[in-house]
């Protein structure tokens, strides 16, 4: 059976849209059918996309948990975070990729995955331990401003609760150049981006059916 991706979302879905292409193309460079996508902002472009491809899609809304529960926005977050993950494995995926998913997600979300063994990998735009969480590259870019890097790179990696700290599937070092925009260098990330999402998720695929295989075994 082809295997099942479901991809989290927050903003253009440049990335979501290279694991469309990648696994509707003629042959498919991705063996995997994208069978849902869920998003936390009502606005983000990602959910057009996954419209326009004919594939569901849902707004995953944090506002109305903390409006019900207002004294208490921790508690309001991990009731958030354990219906999405009821949300996610009703879609019963063999992988999520979170796609510019901004959200850190917490063992209330993450344990119900494991506890199902869905793999959940996502894309940070920067090198292991480098920039972790949020503006990685404007981070980078003003750090070689002050002359502190001369390189920065992207990451598909494991989730685990320690944010951007899972481990790394494919690391790629991206040079940076003197002189150069904030928006020229974001333009040069994303196209290494929409490469290695498709090669990430295909690795991530490829270990799964080679654990599950040995433990059949
Ligand atoms: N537990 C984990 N959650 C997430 C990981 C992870 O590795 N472990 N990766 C991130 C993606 N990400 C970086 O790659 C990231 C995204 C967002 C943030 C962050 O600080 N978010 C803020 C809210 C930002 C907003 O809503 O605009 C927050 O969650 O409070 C850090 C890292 C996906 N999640
Ligand atoms: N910390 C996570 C993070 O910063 N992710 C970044 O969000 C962007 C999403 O773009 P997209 O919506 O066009 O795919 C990508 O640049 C991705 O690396």
């Amino acid at each position: 059976m082809t295997p099942q991706v479901l991809v989290l979302i927050s903003g253009n879905g440049s990335n979501l849209q290279a694991l469309i292409d990648a696994s509707r193309a003629n042959p498919p460079t991705l063996d995997a059918s994208i069978i849902h996508v869920i998003s936390n902002k009502r606005s983000a472009y990602g959910l057009k996309r996954a419209a326009d491809a004919g594939i569901p899609s849902t707004y995953h809304n944090l506002l109305a948990y903390k409006k019900k529960n207002p004294e208490n926005p921790q508690e309001a977050r991990q009731a958030y975070d354990a219906d999405l993950a009821k949300l996610i494995l009703a879609q019963t995926p063999d992988l999520v990729i979170c796609a510019g998913w901004m959200h850190i997600l917490s063992s209330a979300a993450l344990d119900p995955l494991e506890e199902a063994n869905v793999d959940i990998i996502n894309l940070h735009p920067a090198l292991p331990g480098q920039f972790d969480g949020a503006n990685a590259i404007e981070r980078a870019y003003e750090a070689f401003q002050r002359g502190e890097i001369t390189k920065t790179g992207i990451m598909i990696h494991y989730v685990i609760t320690a944010v951007d700290k899972g481990t790394p599937i494919i690391v790629r070092e991206i040079e940076m150049i003197k002189g150069e925009s904030l928006e020229d260098l974001e333009n040069r990330m994303h196209a290494v981006e929409h490469i290695e999402i498709v090669n990430g998720a295909r690795m991530a695929l490829g270990k799964r059916e080679k654990n599950m295989q040995t433990s059949e075994q």
